[in-house]
């Protein structure tokens, strides 16, 4: 699978060991960002390219997931689910991993990566990409309704 990844300099020491990691396991990663520590970055750039190639890679019938975090993963969340297609949760155990996928189909996992030793963290996003989507006609009609929502949503002119 191609994972994106974002981050920002609360995750940038994740960012690399979870790179090599995924690689180790034979998926494709995309590095968003950053590519050095500046304690001063800020993430929304870095989040919101990852997720719109994200959207993007999905469109094309690529199988792909984005990846961002930061010390705590909420601004990260944020960012990446101001982009059109994208459903990014916040995950903070395996049991909102696992459902983030069944119920979500998120596509965007996003981490604290100051809340979680690299170990428990790396384990909440394998899990998140090791998982299936249900296809439950319940989380199918309430996903339809969010992109329902953002398709109703006028364009700015
Ligand atoms: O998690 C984040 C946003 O949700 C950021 O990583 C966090 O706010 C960065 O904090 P600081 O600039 O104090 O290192």
């Amino acid at each position: 699978m191609r994972i994106h990844i974002a981050t920002d300099h609360a995750g940038l020491e994740l960012s690399r060991r979870l790179q090599d990691h995924l690689i180790r396991a034979g998926h494709e990663v995309v590095d968003h960002g950053p590519t050095s520590y500046e304690p001063l970055d800020d993430y929304p750039a870095f989040c919101i390219a990852a997720a719109e190639a994200v959207v993007r890679d999905q469109a094309a019938g690529v199988d792909a997931l984005g990846v961002v975090f930061g010390g705590s993963g909420n601004g990260e969340q944020i960012a990446a689910n101001k982009v059109d297609g994208i459903r990014a949760a916040l995950v903070w155990n395996e049991s909102t991993a696992l459902l983030a996928r069944q119920h979500n189909d998120a596509n965007v996992i996003s981490i604290g990566a100051r809340q979680h030793p690299e170990d428990e963290a790396i384990s909440f996003i394998d899990a998140f990409i090791a998982e299936p989507f249900s296809h439950d006609e319940r989380h199918v009609r309430r996903i339809g309704q969010i992109a329902a929502y953002e398709e109703s949503r006028p364009t700015d002119a």
